[in-house]
């Protein structure tokens, strides 16, 4: 029976736990969902606990305290029900090398029910010329792209990616963006895991940060950001200090520091005080050398976050 319609989430984890054989607590007690078509990222520096989440909700293991359910269902208890349903591109994929493309496909066809034809799953990851090349002739980003060809043969509802773009180059990496996106509007669920700030903040309509096993921050890329400072940076003109900027205090500015001869500004409001900087080395009749303003990132929600953790602990 599917306990799911298009209005329900697809996922969904409640005060989820992971402890591993030594007692160690990775996963401490997590909660999100995620909704039916949408792109969900969970974000976190190294070893905070992305992989034994992922691997949850792919029923890999069961929890050791908590809830998972993946179209209604308990991922571990009743695979048979999740599994056919989904997709999964592991870390590390491990085919056997001596393989072709194709084979490896075909192979991997043969144990999923309504695969898609080999040739339209190649040429979706842009590996159609490469069907016939042996998997250990392939560089490191085709191998990523075959990982995600098998993630998509069943025609999933729901698509599980861990880093999916880790060793793909800059042109790889937007074709696997503009992939996910298609596959998003077309009504795939998808969950990924990733490094790239750049990626969860172009990708994903949601997003969970995760830090030392818990969630630090959640929601859309722009609730994540909101209140977080905006940044400038410039290089001091020559015969020039930072007392002869104007009062940074009054601009909104929350934090500087120099570098060398690099100023760089935390500030509440970016605008008053790009504003009066610029304004200033106007009247002065200097120029600011490597002149840069960008708003509230990801980037700075992400730093700010490790930061105020570290602060804390
Ligand atoms: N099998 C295991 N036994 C014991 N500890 C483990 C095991 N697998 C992972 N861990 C620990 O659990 C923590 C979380 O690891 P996990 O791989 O989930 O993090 P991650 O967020 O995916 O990190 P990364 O970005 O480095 O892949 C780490 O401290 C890791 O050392």
């Amino acid at each position: 029976m599917d306990h799911t319609d298009e209005h329900e989430h697809v996922i969904e984890v409640t005060d989820l736990r992971r402890v591993y054989g030594g007692g160690f607590e990775a996963v401490r007690g997590i909660g999100f969902s995620v909704a039916r078509g949408e792109v969900f990222a969970l974000l976190g520096t190294n070893g905070a606990g992305k992989t034994s989440t992922v691997e949850l909700l792919e029923g890999l293991a069961p929890p050791s305290g908590g809830r998972v359910r993946v179209l209604g269902h308990d991922p571990f208890l009743e695979r048979s029900a999740v599994r056919p349903r989904t997709g999964v591109m592991l870390q590390e994929g491990g085919f056997p090398s001596d393989l072709t493309v194709t084979e490896t496909v075909r192979m991997w066809a043969a144990c999923t029910s309504g695969a898609r034809p080999e040739g339209e799953v190649l040429e979706r990851v842009g590996l159609g010329g490469r069907a016939g090349v042996r998997v250990r002739q392939l560089s490191g980003g085709e191998r990523r792209r075959l990982d995600l060809a098998l993630a998509l043969l069943g025609a999933p509802e729901v698509l599980f990616l861990d880093e999916p773009t880790t060793g793909l180059d800059a042109e790889g990496r937007r074709d696997t963006w503009a992939l996910v996106r298609a596959l998003r509007d077309a009504g795939t669920t998808v969950l990924l895991t990733t490094h790239h700030l750049e990626e969860a903040e172009g990708l994903a309509d949601r997003l969970a940060i995760l830090h030392r096993g818990r969630v630090a921050a959640s929601g859309t890329p722009a609730e994540v950001t909101a209140g977080r400072p905006a940044r400038m940076s410039f290089e001091l003109p020559d015969g020039y200090f930072l007392g002869d900027l104007p009062p940074l205090a009054g601009l909104g500015v929350c934090g500087h520091e120099l570098d060398g001869r690099t100023v760089r500004l935390r500030t509440q409001d970016l605008q008053r005080t790009a504003t009066a900087v610029l304004a200033w080395a106007g009247r002065a009749g200097v120029e600011l050398r490597g002149l840069d303003a960008r708003s509230a990132s990801l980037e700075e929600a992400f730093l700010g976050i490790a930061r105020d953790r570290a602060v804390a602990a």
